[in-house]
């Protein structure tokens, strides 16, 4: 069992060093032969627009989307949630998205005077213990649609976590705080799929 991290840009390091903690072989993807034999992928955090451009530039952009139409498990943090996302509010003139996840996201929905922001979250899925976030210029999930799931929301009820099969996003950013137990849940997925193989 392969895991990649997508490192075309952005925090790929700590989902890296995160996923290694927890015992999976790590590669880091930047070409197309990279992603042909990993068995799941985080997009990091980052900046999505520059991750776009990179991604088309590198002909990685067409077979991302043909491995996550195909169940490919992935989890986006942040930028690599925008990335998932089937529609992107406040996208940057040509920004594309890779989709995949029901949902409309907005881009730096936390406005320029609050950038950065830490909560706790309540995540059912994820036990009792409350999910320590850090929000940093993240994007919030404006419109969840029928084929996905929130899975977390602040306390005013915005969606900042969604799931839709194999794929996980969240705004915020768990491989900076210590936190496992999202990049748990994507492992358990990418076990699952690659026994059922
Ligand atoms: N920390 C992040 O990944 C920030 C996301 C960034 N604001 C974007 O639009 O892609």
């Amino acid at each position: 069992m392969t895991v990649g991290v997508l490192a075309l840009q952005g925090d790929f390091r700590e989902h890296a060093d995160v996923l290694r903690t927890l015992g999976a072989d790590v590669i880091h993807v930047r070409r197309p032969e990279e992603l042909a034999v990993v068995d799941g992928l985080v997009i990091p955090g980052g900046e999505s627009s520059v991750m776009d451009k990179l991604a088309r530039s590198f002909g990685l952009a067409e077979p991302l989307r043909a491995r996550i139409r195909s169940g490919l498990p992935v989890y986006g943090t942040c930028a690599g949630l925008i990335m998932l996302a089937d529609s992107v509010l406040d996208a940057i003139v040509g920004q594309e998205s890779l989709g995949g996840l029901d949902v409309v996201v907005r881009r730096n929905a936390f406005g320029s005077q609050t950038q950065s922001f830490e909560t706790d979250l309540d995540i059912p899925a994820l036990g009792a213990d409350p999910v320590h976030a850090v929000f940093i210029r993240g994007p919030v999930v404006e419109s969840v649609g029928p084929a996905a799931t929130a899975l977390a929301t602040l306390a005013d009820g915005r969606v900042v976590a969604v799931e839709q099969g194999n794929l996980l996003g969240t705004s915020f950013h768990p491989e900076i705080t210590g936190e496992h137990r999202f990049h748990e849940y994507f492992l358990s997925k990418v076990r699952a799929r690659t026994l059922a193989a």
